[in-house]
């Protein structure tokens, strides 16, 4: 038998062509979200079973919205001099550390630049399923379009595209992971929208990380470095179709950012819940227009020794409104070693992670995403001082 998935080349054998595990029928007229969604596929069962959360991680039916989220206006950025960015540098710290998670406004990228890329979006899952499947990733090409992700070995109820914002990356060998783009013909404007908004998000992303580098009382382009060559940052555009099943089902089940920041545009609809730090609550974020969700990842938990904490989140769905989201991953160079920075040890505090290749990990993560494993993919976890380190 092909070790390749029945519906497109990647090697998800689970996917049989034609059956309720199908995911992208090239012939076809629906994608298999909307058979699902149209109760053609699952034999009189309310959900096809690969999609369905285990009781203790669905979305209960109402859920508080997190008003405590802080709302955080950049524009002293952009003002003349003598502005006190020590004291928003502050504010981005106090953030990070009690939620890991705040809203950003005022915040430099221009609205048409968001306007488009939005649109552009929108408009390429608006595309007949053969044109999405034309630009379908692939284990050895990871950019362009899938529908099969699995979070936690759970379906996510979702599709999705990945691009890499303004470069193109060869992680190091021995992994042959090519971060290419694919652009699907006849969509005019598709490329220009997202290359444009690549470039602004990744200064604002840059800034960030200032502010982040400063509130750890570190030289403010400190982790500049990091970033500078061989990013291996991509995009995601996310499509969440309406779901029959939101009780059952999740857009995206819960787990962590991996990278050093994240940079998030929401859509008016709403569905992206984060676990309070405090009482452990799921708690919706609640959408603002024209403002970015930013948490911190995993790379800012293990460099700040865990004064920052990466948060876990999900996306619930609903039955009524499908909903996008771009998220923005601010990755660093393939080269880099992951650690606790020198300047945030202390004889108190001395370092709590083992230092990991953060081109391993990546790759470990991305292979990852073509495999139902039976075990937990690699995670920070693993570094932490006195235990094992699992990377293959
Ligand atoms: O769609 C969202 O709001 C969040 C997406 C997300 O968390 C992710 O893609 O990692
Ligand atoms: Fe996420």
């Amino acid at each position: 038998m092909s070790d390749k998935c029945g519906n497109c080349d990647c090697a998800d054998k689970s996917q049989k062509k034609g059956t309720s595990y199908g995911v992208v029928i090239v012939e076809a007229e629906k994608s298999h979200l909307e058979e699902v969604a149209a109760g053609e596929v699952m034999g009189g069962l309310p959900m096809d079973q690969a999609f369905v959360q285990a009781p203790e991680h669905r979305a209960k039916p109402s859920v508080a919205e997190a008003d405590g989220i802080p709302v955080i206006d950049l524009s002293p950025l952009f003002a003349a001099d003598g502005v006190d960015v020590d004291a928003l540098a502050a504010e981005v710290g106090r953030a990070s550390q009690d939620w890991g998670f705040f809203v950003v406004v005022r915040h430099g990228v221009p609205e048409e630049v968001v306007a488009r890329a939005a649109e552009a979006q929108r408009a390429f899952f608006a595309l007949p399923p053969a044109r999405r499947a034309a630009v379908a990733r692939s284990e050895a090409a990871q950019m362009g379009y899938y529908a099969s992700d699995h979070t936690q070995n759970v379906r996510d109820w979702k599709e999705a595209f990945d691009l890499v914002p303004t470069r193109h990356s060869l992680l190091p060998p021995p992994s042959a992971v090519v971060l290419d783009n694919k652009w699907p013909d006849d969509l005019p404007g598709f490329r220009e929208a997202m290359e444009e908004y690549g470039e602004a998000v990744e200064e604002l992303a840059f800034k960030l990380l200032e502010l982040i580098a400063r509130s750890l009382g570190l030289r403010p382009d400190r982790l500049h470095g990091f970033f500078e060559d061989h990013q291996t940052t991509f995009i995601r555009l996310n499509h969440y179709p309406p779901c029959p099943s939101p009780d059952l089902a999740l857009g995206l089940g819960h787990h962590k950012d991996a990278g050093a920041l994240t940079v998030l545009y929401q859509d008016a609809v709403g569905g992206l819940d984060v676990r309070r730090r405090c009482d452990g609550e799921w708690v919706r974020v609640r959408p603002i227009p024209q403002s970015f969700i930013i948490n911190i990842g995993d790379i800012i938990q293990v460099w700040s020794n865990d004064r920052y904490e990466s948060v876990e989140h999900r996306v619930v769905v609903n039955v009524e409104k499908e909903r996008f989201s771009i998220p923005f991953f601010f990755y660093p160079a393939s080269y880099t070693m992951v650690e606790p920075l020198e300047e945030v040890m202390s004889e108190e505090s001395p370092a709590r992670y083992n230092p990991y290749s953060w081109g391993e990990f990546f790759s470990a993560r991305k292979n990852g995403n073509f495999k139902k494993l039976d075990v937990d993919y690699v995670q920070i976890t693993h570094f932490r001082k006195n235990t094992p380190v699992h990377v293959q």
